[in-house]
């Protein structure tokens, strides 16, 4: 298998650090630079917790100058929604792939990302999440959607999360919505005696965004109907659940010339 060179951006993050590990650990991939915009000029290992990585790693404080720098094809992004986007969008101008795990993402930045791949025909994978649980937890989800139509999601995390609901609930609402028949859910004249007290609202669904230290990524999808319940959980207990995840993405991105949202469009 031929060496894929990879920039990962957010090498410091909870996932950013996973992902390094990731990438020095497969054979067939190489970390080749890092966008760190606290870190400019130094090298990877310099840095608290990358010492162990003996080969060169530039650390560049943009996405630009490291692309004019360094010949990747691939660009893991592990940031923020605002940065993630603007590195998404910088390295398609420089022929590189991304593989995007940061969430937050708007439905006209995916929009825009499509056209721009599409103008390019360069891949691009947007996961908003790498575990292969949590696709599964959304595929059962829209499995069991065709056959109970009241539905309320609950995501809960850890409480350094900058973006609520997260982008997996967001993912389930939208794979729920494409084949659940149409309903606004709860009573016609419920109220909220305290504002927010039935989560968000996304096409009649309800989602709940907990936050919690201790936890890490979690989500029930619950179903009611006449006497019974349903509910299908998923629960990441350390970002190691990501990382196979990430792995197919970038192998399966340098391959590919569309914009894919979503591991369950890539996974077989
Ligand atoms: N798709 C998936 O499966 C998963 C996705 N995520 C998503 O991934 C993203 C990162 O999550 P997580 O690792 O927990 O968050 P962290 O806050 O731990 O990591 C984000 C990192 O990005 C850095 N950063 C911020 N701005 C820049 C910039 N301009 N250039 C380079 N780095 C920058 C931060 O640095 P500093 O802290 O110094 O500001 C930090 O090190 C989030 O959007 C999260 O929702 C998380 C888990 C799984
Ligand atoms: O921030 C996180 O931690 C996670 N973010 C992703 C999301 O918003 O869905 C994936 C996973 O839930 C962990």
């Amino acid at each position: 298998m031929e060496t894929i060179k990879i920039i990962i951006a957010g090498p410091r993050g909870r996932m950013g650090s996973e992902a390094v590990k990731l990438v020095e650990n497969t054979e067939h991939f190489e970390l080749i630079a890092a966008v760190d915009y606290k870190h400019d000029g130094m090298m990877l290992s310099d840095l608290p917790g990358f010492q162990s990585i003996i080969h060169s790693v530039p650390v560049f404080s943009d996405i630009e100058k490291c692309l004019q720098h360094v010949k990747a094809d691939v660009l893991i992004d592990l940031t923020t929604p605002e940065v993630g986007m603007y590195h998404a969008k910088t390295a398609l101008e420089y022929n590189v792939r991304p593989v995007v795990g940061t969430t937050g993402f708007t439905k006209k930045d995916l929009e825009e990302l499509e056209r721009i791949c599409n103008e390019k025909e360069l891949g691009c994978i947007i996961a908003p999440n790498f575990a292969i649980g949590a696709i599964l937890m959304m595929k059962f989800s829209q499995m069991a959607a065709k056959y109970f139509n009241d539905v309320e999601i609950i995501e809960l995390h850890h409480d350094q999360k900058l973006d609520a609901p997260s982008g997996t609930a967001v993912k389930t609402a939208e794979m729920i919505s494409a084949v659940r028949e149409r309903k606004k859910q709860g009573h016609p004249n419920e109220k909220e005696t305290i504002d927010g007290a039935r989560g968000a609202l996304y096409d009649g669904m309800h989602i709940h965004s907990v936050r919690l230290p201790g936890l890490i990524a979690h989500q029930q999808v619950l179903f009611g109907a006449d006497g019974q319940t349903l509910t299908i959980r998923h629960d990441s207990y350390h970002r190691g659940s990501f990382m196979s995840g990430i792995k197919i993405a970038v192998e399966t991105v340098v391959k590919n010339n569309s914009f894919v949202y979503g591991l369950e469009n890539i996974l077989d």
